[in-house]
């Protein structure tokens, strides 16, 4: 363990030789005790493996592997010396390529469960360039010693957890965490976010009395992504995974596949990410975002189109109500998914081609099905892997209005 710390105890209730058959949707291997599901941490299916029973559930057990008995050949080292301790990632001691292949089995298996598909459209996993490196963004949590680090996985008490290197930060990330560690007497958190492409970092709270050298305290900091600049203000929501987010504007046009003719509303719109680049493709966009921050983000990364309108307004209060049928409908909502409300929005309007933009597939299949029962065709499910390591997939979902509806 890193600087000598004491580690958490984890929890451990028995331990059970078991067969790992499948991945589950939030990152455990699944096997079976005597019938009953075992969620097994940092297994992969196909594994015999020793698993040490955290918790017991009404009709399911948690627990985490502490010996592997016969390896998958997906098997690696993981070369974080936190993994297994951090709440952070999941994935390390599965090879890079077949954390791909899992994820397209998890969006099917979502879609198959929760959304009742037969037989899912889901297309291969897009990589990420980077497997280490990637995030723009920390929230580092502080122990009132100064010290910074992350909570610990549930098994290992949601403890505070000294970091000093996260192998899936950006390295500029880690270079302001290497001169803030043991420094950092601020209150909650530490935030730390990147601009890969500009350079830009933007730190809160201000640490200059600590550090003045490290530029703090900044209102926004500026990302680009496909040459576009964008302004972030500290409060807005931005893609973690710059390389990716420049992949998903670009599967989202391709699957728009604009003719300059079309009126697109672009729903949870955030700082204008699909906006920029949908406004020199098509005759109109109708961005709909809830948050003020982002809102006069987006207001200045969009202020070279004259034909972009932005509505500060809950999706679900808004969207059926609009004075236009458009052509395309985008819905990019947070990881709750859509309100009941939105999708029916949608099926009022009655676009014929949606692109539903998810981080989170259990939602994105609950979702599908609703809008499949009122009228639309899933075309595809592309999933994106904006967080290697971590068992979080990004995905794009194509939908058409069936023929004869009207
Ligand atoms: C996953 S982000 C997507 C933002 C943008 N499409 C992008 O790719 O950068 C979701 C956005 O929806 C906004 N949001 C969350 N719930 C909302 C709601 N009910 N109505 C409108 N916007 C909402 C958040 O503020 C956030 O900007």
């Amino acid at each position: 363990m890193p600087m000598g710390e004491t580690l958490p105890t984890p929890r451990t209730l028995r331990t059970v030789p078991l067969h790992l058959e499948d991945m589950a949707y939030q990152g455990a291997a699944i096997g079976r005790e005597d019938g009953r599901i075992v969620f097994a941490e940092y297994g992969i299916p196909g594994e015999d493996v020793l698993v040490a029973i955290e918790k017991d559930r009404k009709d399911h057990s948690l627990g985490r592997v502490i010996e592997v008995r016969t390896a998958s050949p997906e098997r690696v080292d993981p070369p974080c010396p936190y993994f297994g301790i951090c709440g952070g990632c999941q994935w390390q001691h599965i090879r890079y390529e077949y954390q791909l292949v899992l994820k397209q089995a998890v969006v099917r298996q979502q879609l198959r469960r929760i959304g009742k598909f037969d037989d899912p459209p889901v297309l291969p996993t897009v990589p990420s360039p980077q497997p280490y490196g990637y995030r723009n963004h920390a929230r580092f949590s502080v122990d009132g010693k100064g010290n910074l680090g992350y909570i610990s996985r549930p098994g290992h008490g949601y403890r505070f957890l000294r970091i000093d290197r996260c192998l899936i930060m950006h390295p500029a990330i880690n270079e302001v965490l290497r001169r803030l560690q043991e420094r950092a007497h601020v209150k909650h958190q530490l935030m730390v976010r990147y601009g890969v492409n500009t350079g830009e970092l933007l730190v809160h709270p201000d640490v200059s009395a600590i550090d003045p050298t490290i530029p703090s305290g900044q209102p926004a900091y500026h990302e680009s992504l496909l040459g576009h600049r964008f302004r972030i203000s500290a409060s807005s929501f931005f893609q973690t995974n710059t390389a990716v987010a420049e992949r998903l504007i670009q599967l989202v046009l391709e699957r728009i596949a604009p003719t300059g003719n079309e009126v697109v509303v672009d729903a949870y719109a955030g700082v204008g990410t699909f906006a920029a680049f949908l406004a020199p493709r098509v005759a109109r966009v109708i961005g709909i975002e809830e948050s003020p921050s982002a809102v006069s983000d987006a207001q200045v990364n969009l202020d070279p189109f004259d034909n972009v309108e932005y509505v500060q307004a809950k999706v679900e209060h808004v969207l059926g109500k609009l004075a236009v049928r458009p052509d395309v409908v985008i819905l990019d909502p947070p990881r709750v998914g859509c309100a009941p409300e939105a999708l029916t929005g949608v099926l009022m309007l009655r676009p014929p081609r949606l692109i539903y933009v998810s981080c989170d597939p259990a939602t994105l299949a609950r979702d599908l099905r609703k809008l499949v029962d009122g009228g639309y065709r899933l075309l595809d499910v592309t999933p994106l892997d904006m967080f290697p390591q971590t068992y979080h997939i990004e995905s794009v979902a194509t939908l058409e209005l069936a023929e004869g509806t009207p």
